[in-house]
């Protein structure tokens, strides 16, 4: 099914992936517990995040002491490597959501787990926000033969055109983009929904989705009858437990819900526009402020970073920083540098290009950030 989205053949359906990303605990046994919820919810897909933490963190990234009552180690890699499941892991969990009948994949958080999702064979491979800048991560999926679904949270518009110019540059049109507010949970006043008519004007070839971090259901009922017709929610079997991304999550009731609203959805005959206005959204969904905060058309033409993002962009925000030891002096090759979370930050993954063939005005350690004061003029 999400390749007749993707593809275009299917435009009144939607594809429902339950984001299960950390919020597993580490524990391989909540995860199998959660894909069952997911699929007993009505979800079409479970999706984790894949990383190698050496290969999306820097070392004083992965080394910060994580202050935080959601920390799972002393250290932000601490944190990170106990909620990281291992391949044998993952391919534990493929094997048991092919044997239940959803859909398994993940975020590819870094070259090397792209990699390793390939070799998974997974249906789709999903690009985070965190990645959606960075280009040459794009550039290899992208020619790849795997259907990609990219999130836009913390990106301007002129990022999205860079996207679509690099799935352009490969001929590569199986793939999706998702409209993201990357803001744990969003405010509704940021949801900003308006964006997905944008996006689907400003792209029409390409399918419109949504990866929503709202509380609640309704405001992604919104989002499905405005047009998105593939749509991501953390999914937790308790949202009070530990963790950064429970809260913003919806339960097995609240994702039934939503798995439900779709099928009442298609047999309203709601989905057979591609997007309904605001009012009859509102209409629709009987209305509330929130919905009306969520739809309002305010902000929506332009899409920029929004004030509630910096969080997220200043603690997962991808920089570009040196892949060997530099030395003053020395013209900048691709192979010279690397995009990973840098702490602290440097220059942002967007400018990767014009970084190359800029002159060094000093040395930059292996895995150190390149800034600007390191680059001539
Ligand atoms: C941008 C991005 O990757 N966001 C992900 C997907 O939405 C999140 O799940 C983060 O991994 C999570 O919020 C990080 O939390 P902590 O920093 O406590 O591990
Ligand atoms: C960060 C992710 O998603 P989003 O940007 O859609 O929240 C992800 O899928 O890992």
């Amino acid at each position: 099914m999400l390749l007749d989205i993707i593809e275009r053949r299917k435009q009144n359906d939607v594809y429902l992936i339950a984001e299960i990303g950390q919020n597993h605990q580490g524990c391989l046994e909540t995860a199998k517990k959660m894909i069952l919820s997911a699929k007993r919810a009505g979800c079409n897909c479970v999706k984790f995040q894949k990383s190698n933490l050496k290969a999306k963190f820097t070392r004083t990234a992965l080394d910060r002491r994580y202050i935080s009552d959601h920390a799972w180690g002393q250290t932000y890699g601490e944190h990170k490597e106990y909620l990281e499941f291992s391949k044998e892991q993952y391919r534990q969990l493929q094997a048991y959501s092919n044997e239940i009948g959803i859909d398994f994949t993940a975020s590819a958080m870094d070259e090397l787990s792209l990699d390793f999702l390939v070799e998974l064979k997974v249906p789709f491979i999903k690009i985070g926000s965190g990645d959606a800048n960075n280009f040459p991560l794009l550039k290899k999926a992208a020619g790849l033969n795997v259907p990609l679904i990219i999130s836009t949270g913390m990106q301007t518009m002129s990022t999205v055109d860079r996207i679509v110019e690099i799935m352009r540059q490969a001929s590569n049109n199986k793939y999706a983009l998702m409209h993201c507010v990357s803001a744990y949970p969003t405010p509704p006043e940021d949801c900003n929904l308006g964006l997905i008519t944008t996006l689907m004007r400003r792209f029409p070839n390409v399918p419109i989705g949504y990866s929503g971090h709202e509380l609640g259901v309704i405001i992604t009922q919104a989002a499905i009858l405005s047009g998105a017709r593939i749509i991501e929610r953390h999914f937790t079997l308790d949202k009070n437990q530990k963790g950064s991304d429970h809260r913003c999550s919806l339960d097995p009731n609240e994702m039934e819900t939503l798995a439900r609203s779709i099928v009442e959805f298609k047999s309203n005959d709601y989905l057979s526009s591609p997007s309904l206005t605001s009012a009859e959204v509102i209409s629709i969904l009987g209305g509330g402020k929130e919905l009306e905060q969520a739809l309002s058309i305010s902000k929506t033409n332009e899409k920029y970073i929004l004030e509630c993002e910096l969080p997220c962009r200043f603690k997962l925000g991808k920089s570009i920083v040196a892949s060997r030891n530099l030395l003053k002096g020395q013209i900048i090759q691709a192979a010279d540098i690397a995009i990973k979370v840098s702490e602290p930050s440097g220059i942002y993954a967007e400018r990767y290009f014009e970084i190359i063939n800029k002159q060094l005005t000093d040395n930059v350690n292996e895995d150190e950030p390149i800034t600007e004061h390191v680059l001539s003029a």
